[in-house]
């Protein structure tokens, strides 16, 4: 699906956003594009889980507007509200599983707080989007103490899309996975919003996803959004984080001119 500018699923205007004293997001603003991966980076504390938690309603919002799927966040009743969240799902840092539920019970969560559904019907969906992520049928019934880091992120995804959402948010979705098990989680979410067209808002610190998945990504720093574009608009950018970040050391390019210069010391 190609992403439409003008059409977007997500309008954050001017957002401020804080905890006591402190203003986390003070005026940011950031369209996301229907059918759209786009990745949202910043330092460390630079407020992109804050602005993800705030976008999805589970932090207040002290000032500016959230406009998802053409809706107003600041004017909905509760029962729109509840229609409205019905129709994302979201990827938690560190899969936040329910310790204590298998990982079929996990996926079927959002079905029992917004479905009215048969045991059988709830089986059946929550296998089949285990089996979307990857899983087999082995996983159902194990806890996530016993299943790999990778395994609970595939559970915490198959979670997020147990509603058939249109929307994705994803909290770091590839931490603390192993370079393969990551590149095998990106191709995943890539997969999923080319077939199932869905619109992705991702936080990540993973230079590798960017290149991989994002069709634009978004950087957070000075309490706004202080650039969005492709790819190419980063490496070329000259503001000093968006440098060092995207043509620093650990980056492609940086490794990439590092080694050209290790060759030339040796020859
Ligand atoms: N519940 C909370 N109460 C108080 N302060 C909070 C809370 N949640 C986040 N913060 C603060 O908001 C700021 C932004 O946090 P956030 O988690 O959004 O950062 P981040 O950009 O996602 O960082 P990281 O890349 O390290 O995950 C931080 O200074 C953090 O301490």
């Amino acid at each position: 699906m190609t992403p439409d500018p003008d059409d977007p699923v997500i309008s954050v205007r001017d957002l401020v956003t804080g905890f006591g004293d402190t203003r986390v997001l003070d005026g940011a603003s950031l369209d996301v594009a229907r059918g759209e991966i786009l990745g949202c980076v910043g330092a460390s504390g630079a407020g992109k889980s804050v602005l993800m938690r705030t976008i999805v309603g589970l932090l207040p919002r002290r000032g500016g507007s959230i406009r998802v799927l053409g809706q107003d966040m600041a004017r909905l009743g509760m029962g729109a509200r509840r229609a409205l969240e019905r129709r994302w799902g979201v990827l938690f840092q560190h899969g936040a599983l329910f310790s204590s539920l298998s990982a079929i019970q996990n996926v079927q969560f959002p079905m029992r707080e917004y479905l009215r559904l048969s045991r059988r019907l709830m089986d059946e969906v929550a296998v089949a989007k285990l089996e979307m992520v990857g899983l087999d049928a082995s996983v159902c019934h194990k806890r996530p103490a016993e299943l790999s880091g990778g395994m609970i992120k595939r559970v915490a995804l198959a979670r997020a899309l147990a509603l058939d959402p249109e929307i994705v948010f994803l909290d770091e979705p590839t931490s603390g996975l192993d370079p393969i098990g990551a590149a095998e989680f990106d191709l995943l979410i890539k997969t999923l919003q080319q077939t199932l067209g869905l619109t992705v808002f991702m936080v990540t610190h993973d230079l590798d996803s960017l290149h991989a998945v994002c069709d634009r990504v978004a950087v957070l720093a000075d309490r706004k959004v202080i650039t969005v574009g492709p790819m190419a608009t980063m490496l070329a950018s000259d503001h000093p984080w968006i440098r060092s970040y995207f043509r620093g050391t650990r980056s492609r390019v940086g490794a990439a001119t590092g080694a050209v210069r290790a060759v030339r010391a040796v020859s």
